[in-house]
């Protein structure tokens, strides 16, 4: 269950909430590259006390990325076989292109007391559990980038090598401390990636046009954003807090007859508003599958 505030969620309470049997001992994290969702997820970590900072451990290529970590306080190193040594979990955050070489640079240090948990879009666990030792679990989250406060929606996949008790336990600890998380069968998680794990992105471009508008129509511009900001974030709340509500009931709700929010929802429907959204997550989704075949040229 997600808790906004993420209050009472470290692991070893949920070790405890979810099966009494399973005795958890503190998370040890070691992040295969330190950009922008390892900061994003390990930001949110720390300031839920999920994990103590001495208890981290970053490998990434770049020295301004390693310098970042280093003032989060956590151990950084551009040797990733350092970070592979020391952790309980090994989190997978390099781009999907670079999962083989990263992978295989660690393989003989890799053991089956460890959980690898790959955030790479479109990299599959048939992939993944190729480039580990036979026997290791292997779990696919698709988290995104509300992590940094602690709102994230992420989606995970189990591996074949993977328990419910076990390693489903570790993932929600961690990902639920951060957001929302949802399990799903892994042929889903290209959708996922389409809604949510790519969604901030449009939702960012609906503010940003939303205050745009509102300049248009002669707002000032801070006046502008703090207002469309607000509306997204208030909506959003309604959302969450009427879940059995449709969402086109709340939608209703606002459009008075002949007033002016039909008149902006007859604009947006002109404009083909539902299916661009629409055409957006399936652009989304059926990039997230092509990862496997096309990888990115950059
Ligand atoms: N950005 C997002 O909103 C989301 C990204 N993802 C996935 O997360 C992964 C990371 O994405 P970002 O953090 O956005 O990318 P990023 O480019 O910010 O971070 C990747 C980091 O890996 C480092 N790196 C490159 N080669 C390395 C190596 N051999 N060893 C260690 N580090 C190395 C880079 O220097 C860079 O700092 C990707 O696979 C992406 O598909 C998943 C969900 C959301
Ligand atoms: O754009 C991307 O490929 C990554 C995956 C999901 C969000 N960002």
């Amino acid at each position: 269950m997600w808790r906004p505030d993420g209050s009472d969620l470290r692991p070893w309470k949920i070790g405890v909430l979810i099966s009494p049997k399973v005795k958890m001992e503190p998370l040890r994290i070691g992040f295969l590259g330190g950009g922008a969702m390892c900061e994003a997820i390990l930001r949110g970590l720390l300031d839920k006390k999920v994990v103590q900072s001495s208890d981290v451990w970053v490998s990434d290529v770049a020295e301004s990325r390693l310098e970042v970590m280093r003032g989060l306080g956590v151990n950084a190193t551009a040797n990733g076989r350092k970070v592979v040594e020391k952790a309980s979990v090994i989190l997978l955050a390099v781009k999907p292109d670079t999962v083989p070489e990263v992978l295989r640079d660690v393989h003989d240090l890799i053991k089956q007391s460890q959980l690898l948990v790959s955030i790479c879009a479109g990299v599959p666990l048939q992939a993944l559990e190729d480039l580990v030792p036979d026997g290791v679990a292997v779990v696919r989250v698709m988290p995104n980038t509300p992590c940094l406060v602690g709102a994230a929606g992420s989606a995970y996949a189990l591996g074949k090598n993977a328990s419910l008790a076990n390693h489903a336990n570790i993932v929600e600890a961690i990902f639920g401390a951060v957001g929302l998380t949802v399990r799903v069968p892994e042929k889903l998680l290209d959708a996922v990636t389409g809604v949510s794990g790519s969604g901030p992105a449009y939702v960012f471009m609906f503010m940003e046009a939303l205050a745009d508008g509102g300049v248009c129509a002669g707002l000032p511009r801070d006046i502008a954003k703090k207002l469309a900001v607000q509306t997204v974030y208030g909506s959003a709340k309604m959302a969450m807090e009427n879940e059995n509500m449709h969402l086109a009931e709340l939608r209703n709700r606002v459009e008075s007859p002949g007033g002016t929010t039909i008149a902006a929802s007859r604009a947006l429907e002109a404009n083909s508003f539902r299916a661009t959204v629409i055409g957006a997550v399936m652009a989304a989704a059926q990039r997230s599958a092509e990862m496997r075949t096309k990888p990115s040229p950059f």
